[in-house]
């Protein structure tokens, strides 16, 4: 093995940096794991917010595990994922000839998950029409299955997840602001993948493995450059993203060395960034496409230079000025390319 590779560990040293499952040990990770750790033994509610991909389920999960309702049920809803007429029977179930249908009672997410955890997942889409019941259940822990009168006691803790701006939604009116005072009595944030590049190698490592055992393949080593251009990418859909492009990856790999698709991350538009980018960013970008087009020729009728309506010497000065070279091929996004 050359020092430009590493080794895919073994199970054992990759759950040394895992908590409850969750890969990673940067600073803002540590931080939210922190906060899981001391709301998970009280019953408030919790309100875990960031982008899609980033683990808020694992978060969920943890708090539940962490949690005295640890031996209790943990039942997780998709708020999104249920056609709008059906979510109010689901949540709170129904009893035999509530409608059309209904051929025997139902019990709904609250009763199932009475004296363990509920986690609303995508809490964003519920409707409005559904919020003011959604808060009585959350202040009182008591509803009605639908078509009947009999009021229901449970004992849930719930534990509510968004990528959406709730906040924003408020002001818009689309989410009533007592609704989401009560989910947000101890909000949670998991950050972005790209504020914690440092979680990377170590969720590499970690999926590699899985993907290995999981498919028999005899990957050993992961080349350094790899890990880099892994490191550099911006990752819009954060660690599912990373995850999916791992196992991608492990199925190109036949042999020890990892082959991953890198050219697969280089896709100029399906750069997701919070912030816009910079003038400096933009040019670096489209230099760069520019140049791996005419694969590094720069200068003649069929070079980069031509291509882009610049003198050769200009093009090279520009090159040297934004740091575009043949090590950054494997970058769509340059975080670092400054606008100076
Ligand atoms: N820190 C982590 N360590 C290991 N696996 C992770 C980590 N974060 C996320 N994952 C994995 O990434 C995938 C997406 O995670 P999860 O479903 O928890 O994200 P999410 O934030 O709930 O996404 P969405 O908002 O789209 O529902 C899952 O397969 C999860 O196991």
């Amino acid at each position: 093995m050359t020092t430009t590779e590493e080794r895919v560990p073994q199970h054992s040293d990759v759950m040394c940096d895992s908590f409850e499952g969750i890969i990673g040990n940067s600073l803002p990770l540590r931080r939210t794991l922190d906060q899981v750790v001391t709301v998970a033994s009280t019953d408030s509610t919790v309100l875990i917010e960031g982008e899609t991909g980033t683990g808020k389920e694992l978060i969920a999960r943890a708090i539940h595990n962490l949690s005295p309702r640890s031996d209790q049920n943990y039942v997780r809803f998709n708020c999104a994922a249920i056609p709008l007429g059906l979510l109010e029977s689901e949540l709170f179930g129904y009893e035999k000839g509530a409608f059309t249908g209904a051929v025997v009672r139902k019990l709904g997410r609250f009763e199932l998950s009475n004296g363990g955890t509920l986690f609303l997942d995508e809490i964003g889409d519920i409707p409005l029409e559904l919020q003011a019941k959604l808060l009585r259940v959350l202040q009182e822990q008591e509803f009605e299955r639908l078509g009947s009168n009999l009021t229901q006691k449970v004992d849930v803790r719930i534990v509510a997840a968004t990528h959406r701006n709730l906040k924003q939604m408020v002001k818009e009116k689309q989410f009533r602001s007592d609704l989401f005072f009560r989910l947000s009595v101890f909000p949670i944030f998991v950050p972005p993948l790209r504020d914690r590049r440092e979680d990377i190698p170590m969720l590499v490592r970690a999926f590699v493995g899985n993907y290995v055992r999981r498919m028999g393949r005899r990957v050993e080593t992961i080349p350094e450059e790899t890990m880099s251009a892994l490191v550099e990418h911006d990752w819009p859909g954060n660690v599912r993203e990373l995850q999916n492009f791992i196992e991608r990856a492990v199925i190109l790999s036949p042999g020890l060395v990892l082959r991953a698709p890198l050219e697969g991350l280089d896709r100029p538009g399906e750069c997701i960034s919070s912030a816009p980018k910079t003038l400096a960013q933009m040019e670096f970008d489209h230099i760069l496409q520019a140049v791996k087009e005419t694969d590094w020729v720069i200068g003649g009728p069929m070079g980069a230079a031509t291509k882009l309506g610049l003198k050769r010497t200009t093009l090279i000065a520009k090159m040297r000025k934004l740091g575009v070279s043949r090590s950054n091929e494997a970058i769509s996004c340059p975080a670092s390319v400054s606008s100076s």
